[in-house]
């Protein structure tokens, strides 16, 4: 948590300058975020300790958005992404947030879910039942395979069997249901199903197969909540259009994908930049976007509120860890951590679902009156500026005329910066 989100000015710093003024408004020791320093990052030692065959490190930008304010305490968020407007969007809905007190979070237990599918059963519906009758024995022989996560609180919560029925025949698939604490849980849980397959099998009477997580993490469900003030976003006739813009993503699998593309824009930033599994979240969340009749459809939902203010909310799976994976052993990735102030997973998961939950309200307030273009094209036209060979100097009076003349396009910019530089020499 911050001693303040609210750093008005913060993009007109230069980067080194933006760096200390986060240290000091999160209340940091400098130290705690030095590997923001693109110089002080990942080094190709360590990466090669992560992946297989490393050549390179690909540097990302890593912003940060301010004026959040989660359950009542201000917070700095780093968001790795290579998207204009971004980091923009999220701080703008954060800050028409605040008016109302920003946003309110909540989690159920991290409860990640694998799979062990058993092939062959002659008796689906019996074999589902033996396997049922069983549980305390696969219960255990799972608990017994991470008995520090037990330690730590965690461990086998249940068991439950579904049968599944496919054009091949149908499956009897068991899933063990852990509380993973403060992992991602993959590892674990991955660990835990291939050591109780075999005896599946056997009291199911048939042969096991997969033994992996579901990314369908239904179980470990973070939730947001923010009321958008009315007179802040223009009036009545606004509120109204934003609730219809987020009604046609409700009901419209193409206006869905995009409506979520922009959530997903927040949520995956800040995975990104905690050394989170970013393909998990996502997979996991596209699964969960699912209509009672089964059609693809929106995570979040807008509407009008008894006081006409816009109610935003968003659940959806979030199997992020503070231990585990990345997170713990890339530089970044753990100062991070620290700029967020979170002890535990829940608390990182319930951050990344209100900035989940604030891009996509920034993005559908756009579009709902003005149009995205003005603020992201704006915002974009500084990476034109530069593919057309502005310096960082040029760079300023390119994206003034770009946006002035509202023609934000490489070959516009090519002519400004001809003409800039007639003029210069003249
Ligand atoms: C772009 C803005 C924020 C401009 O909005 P604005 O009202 O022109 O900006 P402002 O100068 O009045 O600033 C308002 C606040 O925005 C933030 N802000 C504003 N500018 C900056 C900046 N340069 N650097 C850092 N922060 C910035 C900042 O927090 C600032 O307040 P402050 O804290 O300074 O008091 C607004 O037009 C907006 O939110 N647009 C939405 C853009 C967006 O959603 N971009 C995401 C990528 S596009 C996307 O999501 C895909 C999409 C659109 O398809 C999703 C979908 O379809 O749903
Ligand atoms: N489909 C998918 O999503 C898949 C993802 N992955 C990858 O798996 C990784 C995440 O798996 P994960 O199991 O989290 O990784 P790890 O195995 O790296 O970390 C989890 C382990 O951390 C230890 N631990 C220490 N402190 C805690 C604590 N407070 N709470 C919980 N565990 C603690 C436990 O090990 P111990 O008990 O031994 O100390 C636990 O088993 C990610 O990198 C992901 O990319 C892998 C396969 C598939």
């Amino acid at each position: 948590m911050a001693r303040t989100s609210r750093i008005q000015g913060l993009r007109d710093l230069p980067v080194e300058a933006r760096r200390k003024s986060i240290a000091e408004a999160a209340g940091l020791d400098p130290a705690r975020i030095a590997a923001f320093d693109p110089a002080r990052g990942l080094d190709a030692g360590a990466a090669d300790h992560m992946i297989e065959n490393v050549v390179g490190i690909l540097g990302v930008p890593l912003g940060v958005a301010t004026n959040f304010v989660v359950n009542g305490a201000d917070v700095l968020v780093p968001m790795a992404t290579e998207e204009a407007s971004v980091v923009a969007a999220a701080s703008n809905a954060a800050k028409i947030a605040r008016v109302h007190g920003g946003f309110r979070t909540s989690s159920t237990a991290p409860i990640m879910q694998a799979q062990v599918q058993i092939v062959g059963v002659s008796d689906p519906e019996a074999g589902r039942v033996r396997l049922l009758e069983a549980r305390a024995e696969l219960i255990e022989l799972a608990n017994a395979q991470d008995e520090k996560l037990v330690e730590f609180g965690g461990g086998v919560r249940d068991v439950a069997v579904r049968l599944v029925h496919s054009r091949a025949g149908t499956y009897v698939v068991a899933h063990l249901q852990v509380d993973v604490r403060d992992a991602m849980g993959a590892n674990a849980v991955n660990t835990m199903a291939e050591a109780v397959a075999a005896r599946a099998g056997e009291i199911a009477g048939g042969r096991p197969l997969l033994r992996i997580l579901t990314n369908k993490a239904d179980l470990r469900l973070s939730r947001a909540r923010a009321v958008f003030d009315a007179e802040t976003l223009g009036g009545p006739a606004v509120v109204d259009d934003i609730v219809h813009a987020a009604a046609l993503a409700e009901a419209d699998p193409y206006r869905a994908a995009t409506h979520n593309k922009g959530i997903m824009n927040g949520i995956s930033a800040v995975v990104l930049a905690t050394g989170n599994d970013t393909r998990a979240v996502e997979a996991g969340a596209h699964s969960h976007a699912v209509a009672e009749n089964g059609r693809y459809t929106s995570l979040s939902r807008f509407e009008k509120d008894a006081d006409g203010n816009v109610v935003g909310t968003l659940e959806l799976p979030m199997p992020v860890g503070l231990v585990g994976g990345a997170t713990r052993v890339h530089p970044v990735a753990q100062a991070a951590v620290a700029l967020l102030g979170v002890r535990t997973a829940a608390e990182l998961a319930e951050i990344i679902t209100a900035v989940g939950l604030a891009q996509n309200f920034a993005a559908v307030r756009a579009l709902a009156t003005e149009g995205i273009q003005r603020g992201h094209m704006s915002l974009h036209a500084r990476n034109i500026a530069t593919t057309v060979g502005a310096t960082p100097a040029e760079v300023p009076a390119v994206v003034a005329r770009l946006v002035a003349d509202r023609k934000v396009r490489a070959d516009h910019a090519e002519k400004i910066l001809a003409e800039l530089r007639a003029k210069s020499r003249s």
